[in-house]
């Protein structure tokens, strides 16, 4: 079988797109892993399919990350999404509304060619993220190995779990990220982030994102991080967050309220790949 995708990218976060409502598509997570290859197949951190509606939105959207699971939310995602239904002719509405496992995000094309994207209300239940402490607190200890961590949990509709480092080059996010990634305080597992805060408007961030390792960038967790900040009292409402792969301007007005992302997205190629060869692309 044939599929048509379009590789794109979020400030170096990578994507496969794939318009599902044109073509038959049906992928099993192996596959998806196969496709996901930077050696074997094409690449990319996730994989976004763009479905018809269920309900009253204007598409469905579905996210998967490079180990092949399905996940709820993502930030530089939805930007490349609204980027492709444009450029493939699939609305011509600067705001659309998209529906994805966690509800309906609102983003909106920008004359200047950026997306802003309504993120929702951050969840800061322990019970919503999941993390399996008893009661809400403004940071948690973490015990890894030998050591402890503080971190800040919470949900963009995926969960997020943040700590503040002196200097973000220096952070052990290939060592410890892993392990936060899969400790069983986050029964679905949790996205790792570090942030260094340059000044009360401006941080640096990595990220080790769940199912996918460190991403050049990660737009629910530079959201998520500007939330931990705003509540650790260390950050104002509007933060430019630096990223390896290039900046993403946030804002947050508080509890009770969504988050607010702007940043581009970038169409890289358009390709075809032949599904029926990616059983030879494999290792084993
Ligand atoms: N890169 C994304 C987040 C993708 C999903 C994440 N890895 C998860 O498992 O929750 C972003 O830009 O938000």
């Amino acid at each position: 079988m044939k599929l048509k995708f379009t590789k794109m990218h979020g400030v170096g976060n990578d994507f496969v797109v794939i318009d599902a409502i044109s073509q038959s598509v049906s992928l099993s997570p192996e596959v998806i892993r196969q496709l996901a290859d930077r050696h074997l197949g094409i690449g990319f951190d996730q994989l976004l399919l763009v479905e018809r509606a269920r309900g009253n939105a204007d598409f469905r959207y579905r996210i998967f990350n490079a180990d092949g699971g399905e996940v709820e939310q993502c930030g530089n995602g939805a930007r490349c999404f609204v980027r492709f239904v444009h450029d493939h002719g699939l609305t011509d509405q600067q705001t659309i509304r998209v529906e994805t496992i966690r509800g309906i995000i609102t983003p909106t094309l920008e004359e200047n060619g950026e997306i802003t994207v309504n993120m929702g209300i951050p969840r800061l239940d322990p019970a919503e993220v999941p993390f399996t402490a008893q009661q809400r607190a403004l940071t948690y200890p973490l015990q890894i190995d030998d050591h402890s961590v503080e971190i800040t949990v919470l949900s963009m509709g995926n969960p997020h779990a943040v700590q503040i480092v002196p200097d973000i080059e220096l952070a052990p996010v290939a060592g410890e990220g892993p392990m936060i990634e899969s400790h069983p305080a986050f029964p679905q597992r949790v996205n790792a982030g570090y942030m260094q805060i340059i000044d009360r408007s401006h941080i640096r961030l990595r990220v080790f994102e769940r199912g996918a390792g460190e991403t050049m960038a990660c737009g629910t967790g530079a959201c998520a991080a500007v939330v931990s900040g705003i509540l650790r009292g260390v950050l104002d409402n509007q933060v430019l967050v630096s990223m390896r792969g290039g900046d993403l301007r946030i804002c947050w007005l508080g509890e009770n309220q969504p988050v607010w992302m702007t940043g581009p997205a970038v169409t890289v190629f358009e390709g075809v790949i032949d599904l029926r060869d990616s059983g030879q692309r494999r290792r084993d």
